[in-house]
């Protein structure tokens, strides 16, 4: 009968072409578990704009090329918009409460609402001050701990967030914002497809609860998480009862929240912990990717150095500010392309579950099959991209340079779009602006970047070495003069 029911539905739909799979596991054991980028990008370049996987019972559509991800994702974003269940990361280790994974509901309608309120339109506002004060800091850690450049990148993305979220800041070596990078990471890792059974065989779930043996891990990791986001929350209740708490977004979420429909504990510590996560690792891995390409592709650096001395002075007159964007397209074009060059915040894109059925260019798409973006293949193609392995800042110099969402997909597509890309653009764009008319980024010869598999993992580690140098003495006393007072200021 399973047979038959199987041929049926052979019939009534049609799939791209299908990788190759063993029986029941397909594609399961073939995608790596870390950095699937390169594997997706090989498959795209075999089997052309579209490809099918099966990861255990679920059935994969790759998406390879910006057409068919405009055609679908973008244009058909009604339908093409849902989550499909992940009993390990969302159900345990979430505890159903994790915006990026929930299905296409009313809760996701109202989570997605409140976070669209404070990191879109005028809200955006609200960050530049902590920014500007966040990227001086930022710029005193990298001349006095040029060793820790990628620990201070992390600092600097975390204390933004936290700054408008709780009201509160961020030290260089603090040891919970270490902690709560490795929840992002415990998260990342676990979400991979193939890592965890149960949600690639979602029927497994349906196992008494004593014999899900993937279950106490996730249950442990579920703890961890909330310990983290809990931490900062029983942080602000004794600073409001101190006397002592700056205004912020947390504080306001919590008089909403003692109306009537108010949201679960667990809700409500997964939207304010899932800000300062999904806030901090983003600008804190394009950023690295961005000196990647500095020291690798030491070209471009000059020219966005000669901008910045035109709009500065040669001779470190002041630091670039929020005024000279304007005047500083290319630094604009430089953050675009970082965004682009290596996207290894999501290499093979973010599962989205289609709604209905669905058809397309002869293909018929059964509800419930998984659609993503293959971003490594679209980013590295050279059908997309002229010389795509190239950090070319230039390819973004057009008509679409203020629009950060158009020409690449490092924020994902349609109605799951990235809700604080314009957040994140501007971390970047303010603490690029001022670290490149600051410091220099050489490759150590010993240590060389392999920059197609910079780690996505990095375990509070630097993912590549790099040689951080300060422009020359004017550059140091600029900082000096300018910065110390970042990092003195204390709430
Ligand atoms: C700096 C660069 C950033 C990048 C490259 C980035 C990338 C992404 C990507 C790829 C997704 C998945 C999109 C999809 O599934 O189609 C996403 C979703 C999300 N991002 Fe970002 N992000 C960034 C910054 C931020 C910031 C600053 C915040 C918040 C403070 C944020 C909050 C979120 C949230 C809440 C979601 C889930 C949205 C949903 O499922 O509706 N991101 N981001």
């Amino acid at each position: 009968y399973g047979a038959l029911q199987s041929r049926l539905k052979a019939r009534k739909y049609r799939m791209p072409p299908r990788v190759p799979g063993i029986p029941v596991f397909g594609n399961t054991f073939q995608v790596p578990l870390v950095q699937q980028g390169p594997w997706g990008k090989e498959l795209a370049e075999k089997y052309g704009e579209m490809f099918t996987c099966s990861f255990g019972g679920n059935t994969w559509v790759f998406l390879n090329s910006s057409r068919v991800v405009n055609d679908l994702l973008e244009r058909r974003a009604a339908i093409y918009c849902s989550r499909p269940p992940f009993p390990m990361t969302q159900s345990i280790m979430s505890g159903d409460s994790r915006i990026v994974l929930m299905p296409y509901n009313d809760r996701w309608r109202a989570v997605r609402k409140i976070m669209h309120n404070i990191l879109a339109g005028r809200s955006q506002d609200t960050f530049k001050p902590y920014q500007n004060l966040e990227s001086r800091h930022l710029l005193y850690d990298y001349l006095h701990h040029p060793d820790k450049w990628y620990i201070a990148n992390g600092r600097f993305s975390n204390s933004v967030i936290m700054s408008v979220v709780f009201g509160t800041r961020t030290d260089l070596d603090s040891e919970q914002t270490r902690e709560l990078f490795e929840t992002i990471e415990l998260f990342l890792e676990n979400q991979q497809p193939g890592v965890n059974i149960v949600d690639g065989f979602n029927i497994l779930d349906k196992l008494p609860k004593h014999l899900q043996w993937w279950r106490p891990r996730g249950e442990k990791i579920f703890q961890k998480t909330r310990k983290v986001y809990k931490r900062e929350l029983d942080a602000v209740h004794a600073r409001i009862k101190a006397g002592t708490q700056k205004p912020c977004f947390a504080v306001d979420f919590l008089k909403q929240q003692e109306g009537e429909t108010k949201f679960s504990e667990t809700q409500q510590l997964f939207l304010l912990g899932t800000l300062m996560e999904a806030g901090s690792d983003t600008s804190r891995v394009s950023l690295g990717q961005i000196i990647a390409g500095a020291a690798t592709y030491p070209d471009w650096p000059a020219k966005a150095r000669a901008q910045l001395d035109a709009i500065c002075g040669v001779n470190a007159e002041r630091l670039p500010a929020w005024d000279d964007r304007d005047a500083l397209p290319y630094v604009t074009a430089v953050v675009k392309e970082g965004f682009r060059w290596r996207p290894n915040i999501a290499e093979i894109g973010a599962p989205t579950s289609l709604i209905r059925d669905d058809e397309y260019e002869g293909y018929r798409f059964p509800a419930g099959t998984i659609f993503t973006w293959n971003a490594w293949a679209i980013a590295l193609s050279e059908k997309e991209y002229e010389q795509p392995e190239r950090f070319l800042p230039e390819r973004f110099m057009d008509e679409h340079l203020n629009n950060a969402l158009k020409g690449h997909w490092a924020f994902g597509p349609g109605r799951r779009v990235c809700v604080g890309w314009k957040v994140g653009e501007m971390n970047v764009w303010i603490a690029i602006a001022r670290l490149l008319y600051c410091f220099e980024f050489e490759e150590d010869k010993d240590h060389p970047i392999d920059t197609m598999t910079i780690p996505q993992i990095t375990k509070n580690a630097a993912p590549f070495a790099v040689k951080v140098k300060v422009r020359s003495e004017k550059h140091a006393a600029l900082i000096e003069r300018d910065c110390l007072e970042a990092v003195n200021t204390r709430y």
